[in-house]
């Protein structure tokens, strides 16, 4: 019943959710308060969590660990257990209207025990959360290098210890557009003195990345949500690492590379770093330098554009045919980290060339598409 009436209102998502956060402001117009001055991002943020939870009801864990990853992230806007009865309610009726063919005494008595189990899931994990962690971080701003006219690398410290794996994620929320989270990766593991880095590519329709790029200087502080993602090394296996980074994406694989560093086991690391031109290789030094430095990585960067690169051993082309050249990879496990595109070919290449697909990790491509600010949207 649940999946017939999301079935029916799925054509008209925009619509339907637009009705409900209109629901949602003129009957409690205390919560407006909770969300982002434009809500365009944010609309399709609640389908997304629907049909995801939806999708994954039947894989109890999964299903589990994703409201418990929702519930906790929720902290940070500020979100409390009696909103949780206010949404559902305007939800319900929004659902009602937009599904009217499925939608009868049953299928909202299906909706009403769906959203009860959903909302207690999530209540329940952010209360346990509250118990060991803030609901974010202020972080100061440190550092902020401009490595080119759109890229920036910027360091912060954060004001409370803020535990991480190489490979997650971050939300941050910048002074200058309040209630307006992005997601940004690590660049780095997990530093004895704390220290945080992230790189932000601004691009023209991103405000925050925009505004972190080009306004933002040390001493500003940032708000930071926890930590999500499971693109982390799986340290319990020999395999080899074959790591896909395009663009902004190579951040988390630099994290990873230092990861497999830190934690003493020798283990292959191929990494394929992907750029439109040279000029974009923005990170390209210290990968080099980190080649340099350990004999098990190997660094190959792959630029887009003709005419041929600088670098003697640049490969021409996308990144997934490069990958699929020096193939097989069937002993290697595989990271991708890109663009949404780049991931969804890198899988197919990365499948075709030996890797198991249940080997492939890479971050949600909804969250991805979602939060495109990262660098392109
Ligand atoms: N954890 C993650 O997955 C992270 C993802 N990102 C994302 O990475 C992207 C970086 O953007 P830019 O720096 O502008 O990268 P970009 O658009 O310049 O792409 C970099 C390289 O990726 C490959 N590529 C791009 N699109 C492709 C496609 N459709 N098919 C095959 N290969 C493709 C090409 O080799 C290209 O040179 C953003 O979308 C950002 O959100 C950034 C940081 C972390």
């Amino acid at each position: 019943m649940i999946r017939r009436t999301l079935e029916e209102v799925e054509p008209r998502a925009d619509a339907a959710t637009a009705y409900f956060y209109a629901l949602l402001f003129v009957q409690h117009p205390q919560l407006r308060d909770l969300f982002p001055a434009s809500m365009d991002t944010q609309r399709d943020r609640l389908f997304r969590a629907l049909l995801t939870a939806v999708r994954l009801s039947d894989e109890v864990d999964a299903l589990t660990e994703y409201l418990s990853g929702l519930g906790r992230g929720h902290r940070k806007y500020g979100t409390l257990p009696e909103h949780y009865p206010a949404v559902g309610e305007c939800l319900l009726g929004a659902l009602a209207q937009y599904a009217p063919e499925s939608w009868g005494p049953e299928t909202e008595d299906a909706w009403v025990r769906a959203y009860t189990t959903i909302s207690q899931a999530m209540i329940d994990a952010a209360a346990e959360d509250a118990q060991r962690a803030p609901a974010w971080w202020n972080a100061q701003i440190v550092s902020h290098e401009l490595r080119t006219s759109q890229i920036a690398v910027i360091t912060l410290r954060p004001d409370q210890p803020y535990p991480f794996l190489a490979g997650q994620y971050t939300s941050i929320e910048t002074p200058w557009w309040p209630r307006v989270w992005r997601h940004y990766s690590f660049a780095s593991s997990p530093r004895s003195d704390g220290l945080l880095t992230l790189h932000v590519k601004a691009v023209p329709t991103g405000w925050v990345s925009s505004a972190l790029v080009h306004r933002a200087r040390p001493g500003d502080v940032l708000r930071l949500g926890p930590p999500a993602g499971s693109m982390t090394v799986d340290h319990a296996t020999e395999s080899g690492l074959l790591c896909v980074g395009g663009g902004t994406g190579i951040a988390p694989i630099r994290a990873l590379v230092e990861d497999v560093a830190q934690h003493g086991r020798a283990r292959p690391v191929e990494v394929f770093y992907g750029a439109r031109s040279d000029h974009d290789l923005y990170d390209l030094d210290t990968m080099m330098r980190l080649e340099q430095q350990h004999r098990w990585l190997s660094v190959r960067p792959v630029v887009a554009t003709p005419p041929g690169s600088a670098f003697a051993n640049a490969l021409p082309g996308q990144l997934p045919d490069a990958v699929r050249q020096y193939g097989p990879w069937s002993a290697y496990d595989g990271y991708l980290s890109g663009p949404p595109g780049m991931i969804r070919s890198g899988v197919d290449a990365l499948v075709a060339s030996g890797v198991p697909a249940d080997r492939i990790r890479h971050d949600s491509l909804a969250e991805l598409l979602l939060s495109g600010e990262r660098a392109s949207e």
